[in-house]
């Protein structure tokens, strides 16, 4: 692979909060989040994407309301040693960490304090693949913790839902934006990616989280 010569130095002018979220109701309950466009610069979002060709991406066959589907995306999880990760009733073992995802996962950690160890990566070929709602609440992942959306490649539409009034709101995460779901988003709010059939891009998402290190470990034990 080409070496990009950068370090994944802090960005400048991180600034924009919230303001490409575009409030579809009346009242103005919102989420937790930070919207930061432009966060990756071109080079950093190239050596990704080009790392990302060699991830060993799989389409899960997952349970959703008592029959078996395979998942409309490709996934794959790398994190520390002991971060394994049940998702959607998958136990997923965490693979090593590439380079540039680790690079980034210490970038988060000097700008945003992001404690990670685990990253799950989705590739969606085009608008034909998504993701339902959902909330990122696995018993695993570690209270209080904030969950960073990365995003790289097509532009799509990502809606957040209010769990009890069904209050929801649609932002357009274009490649290299950060989305910051702040805690206790996943407690309040859902949220997914709806297919958009007239996207013929493929999209690359990263979502850096903390997980309780050996917590499947210590299940296994009790
Ligand atoms: O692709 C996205 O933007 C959402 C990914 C997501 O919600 C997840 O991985 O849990
Ligand atoms: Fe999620």
């Amino acid at each position: 692979m080409k070496q990009h010569g950068f370090g994944f130095a802090a960005p400048q002018g991180t600034s924009a909060q919230n303001k490409s979220a575009q409030d579809s109701g009346e009242h103005d309950l919102m989420p937790p989040i930070k919207l930061i466009r432009g966060y990756l610069s071109e080079a950093q979002q190239t050596a990704l994407l080009e790392e990302a060709d060699a991830y060993p991406l799989s389409r899960p066959v997952i349970k959703v309301y008592g029959k078996q589907h395979a998942i409309p995306r490709t996934q794959v999880w790398f994190g520390d040693e002991g971060c394994d990760y049940l998702y959607s009733g998958l136990f997923i073992n965490a693979l090593p960490w590439p380079k540039y995802a680790r690079l980034l996962q210490q970038k988060l950690k000097r700008d945003f304090g992001l404690n990670a160890n685990g990253v799950l990566v989705n590739r969606y070929a085009d608008g034909n693949e998504s993701m339902g709602w959902h909330s990122d609440d696995e018993p695993e992942i570690a209270i209080g913790s904030d969950i960073v959306s990365v995003t790289l490649g097509a532009t799509r539409d990502f809606f957040i839902r209010h769990k009890s009034s069904h209050h929801k709101i649609s932002i357009s995460l274009e490649s290299g934006d950060l989305l910051l779901m702040q805690w206790p988003m996943q407690k309040e709010w859902e949220h997914s990616l709806p297919k958009r059939m007239k996207v013929m891009e493929p999209r690359l998402n990263f979502t850096f989280r903390a997980l309780i290190k050996d917590f499947h470990k210590q299940i296994a034990k009790d």
